[in-house]
């Protein structure tokens, strides 16, 4: 992988993916697509059909493959909840961006959404709690944070690749 995308449900990772594969012309891997294309079920399904924890080993294993691959990985919001999950994405040396979002903007985005089965069980309240509870976690795998709250995906997507650039240069002059 050549990067990984982190953050809460609604925080933008599998949009900016998008764009930013797009411009740099590498492959963008969607880590809840990849699950979904395995399990042939949608994820409201494999909560419904397999419990979150079948969920959750589902995702353990899709993470393990996808990090052999070259591309823009997007994580789900809860991948790096995992201890295991957690060791590997501490244990890589690709680079790690963090998509922040205030809990008011995580709410406008995906409030209403019904493809995220935690986002129906827990309700706006539950949401900011389970978000408050997995900020360390996002934070201590960052190599950069961006704070989303006012920026369209295009201009953080332009961020992150700034900060690649600088970031090549730097490793070359070191
Ligand atoms: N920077 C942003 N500003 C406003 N809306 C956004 C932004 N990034 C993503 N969205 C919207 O929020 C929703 C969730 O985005 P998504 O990329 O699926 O997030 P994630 O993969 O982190 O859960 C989508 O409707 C998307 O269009
Ligand atoms: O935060 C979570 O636990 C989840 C986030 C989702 O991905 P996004 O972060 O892309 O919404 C998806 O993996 C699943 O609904 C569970
Ligand atoms: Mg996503």
């Amino acid at each position: 992988m050549d990067l990984i995308l982190v953050g809460f449900m609604g925080a933008g990772k599998t949009t900016v993916s998008g764009i930013l594969a797009d411009d740099l012309a590498l492959a963008q891997r969607d880590l809840d697509d990849l699950i979904t294309d395995a399990a042939g079920q949608t994820i409201p399904e494999i909560f419904a059909s397999r419990g979150e924890s079948g969920f959750r080993a589902l995702e353990t294993q899709t993470l393990r493959a996808a990090l052999q691959q070259p591309g823009i990985l997007a994580t789900g919001g809860g991948t790096p909840v995992q201890d295991a999950n957690f060791a590997v994405l501490q244990d890589t040396d690709v680079p790690v961006v963090l998509l922040d979002a205030t809990p008011e903007s995580i709410l406008t985005r995906i409030g209403g959404d019904t493809n995220r089965p935690l986002v129906q069980q827990l309700g706006p309240r539950g949401l900011s709690e389970l978000q408050a509870q997995r900020n360390p976690r996002y934070h201590a795998l960052a190599d950069l944070v961006i704070a989303t709250d006012d920026l369209t995906p295009e201009e953080i997507a332009a961020q992150i690749k700034a900060w690649l650039i600088n970031r090549a240069g730097e490793a070359e002059r070191a």
